[in-house]
């Protein structure tokens, strides 16, 4: 459906786009997004951001796809309208043909509606031709796959660094080295792909979508390969990245488990937004999803 390197290919944002270093010399310590904070400093911090505005990462609006036609149409998404928010970890769930990937591909500019609009910082989509949609998908997304994408002749760190330099771009070393903190992958940096477990791989895949700080990082099943505690480490990964880095990430998963990493849980039914849960837990998440299962 698309090319995943013109996709995870990353060019140099605008200074004012970038994230800003808060807190001096620290490489771990936490970075925000110009106009868009959210990143957790202290319980204080904590306590005041819960009251601040939330602000939208991206819109959509009255979003409709169909595929096909005919006797042979599938409304995969019908008349959604949502807000993802700066600086969340947003979970999408629902029943198998909800309509989940559809949305996250639609709000990753990797497909085009059917009528509806999807706005991605002050851009709508639909107004964008394709060469500003390449552009808007280098400068903005980040992606993370369930297979994990990794070239299996790059070494780990090749591969975190891919993105940037098919761009022709330096790393930010600061962010950098940041992020490799933060996976915990120091030690694993010349290894290939094949010399990693697949933790260890999605932290890299984790990292490359990280590196070049998008504005929003769209994770699709990014523990479904993956045992429980493998699993386990990925969701606190994007975690910590959303509340000590005020990245944005949505992620779509069918498990309850995963949902409960995340700040906000949006459930569809039948192509429409049919509940959101905030601070979701484990049990709430099976009751929701147990009503909505077609058995229940
Ligand atoms: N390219 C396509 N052509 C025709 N129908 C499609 C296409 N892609 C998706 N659909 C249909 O659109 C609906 C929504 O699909 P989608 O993949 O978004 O659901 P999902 O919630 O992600 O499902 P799953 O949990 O099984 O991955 C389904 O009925 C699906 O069969």
């Amino acid at each position: 459906m698309f090319d995943t390197f013109a996709v995870l290919l990353s060019e140099r944002r605008s200074k004012a786009e970038q994230l800003r270093v808060v807190s001096g010399s620290n490489p771990l310590a936490p970075l925000v997004r110009t106009g868009q904070a959210r990143a957790m400093t202290s319980p204080a911090a904590e306590a005041a951001d819960a009251s601040a505005p939330r602000i939208p990462a991206a819109r959509v609006q009255n979003l409709t796809k169909d595929y096909g036609s005919g006797q042979a149409l599938v409304r995969a998404l019908d008349d959604v309208t949502l807000n993802i928010y700066a600086g969340e970890f947003t979970a999408v769930m629902g029943p198998s043909g909800s309509g989940k990937s559809t949305l996250m591909h639609l709000c990753a500019a990797l497909d085009t509606a059917t009528s509806g609009t999807v706005t991605v910082g002050d851009r709508s989509l639909s107004q964008l031709g394709d060469k500003e949609l390449t552009r808007l998908r280098r400068d903005e997304i980040g992606f993370v796959f369930q297979s994990f994408n990794l070239v299996p002749t790059l070494t780990a760190e090749e591969n975190i660094l891919l993105p940037l330099s098919i761009a022709g771009r330096k790393p930010d070393r600061e962010w950098y080295d940041t992020v490799i903190a933060t996976v915990e992958l120091g030690d694993r940096l010349a290894h290939k792909p094949n010399e990693l477990s697949g933790g260890q791989q999605q932290r890299v895949a984790v990292a490359r979508a990280l590196v070049s700080r998008p504005r929003i990082v769209f994770a699709d099943e990014p523990t479904g390969n993956l045992d429980s505690r493998s699993g386990a480490e990925v969701l606190t990964l994007l975690q910590q990245s959303v509340h000590q880095h005020g990245q944005t990430v949505v992620m779509v998963t069918h498990d309850p488990v995963a949902a409960a990493y995340t700040d906000r849980v949006v459930f569809l039914a039948d192509g429409r937004v049919v509940d959101e849960m905030r601070d979701p837990d484990r049990d709430r998440v099976i009751e929701k999803m147990t009503h909505m299962s077609p058995e229940a």
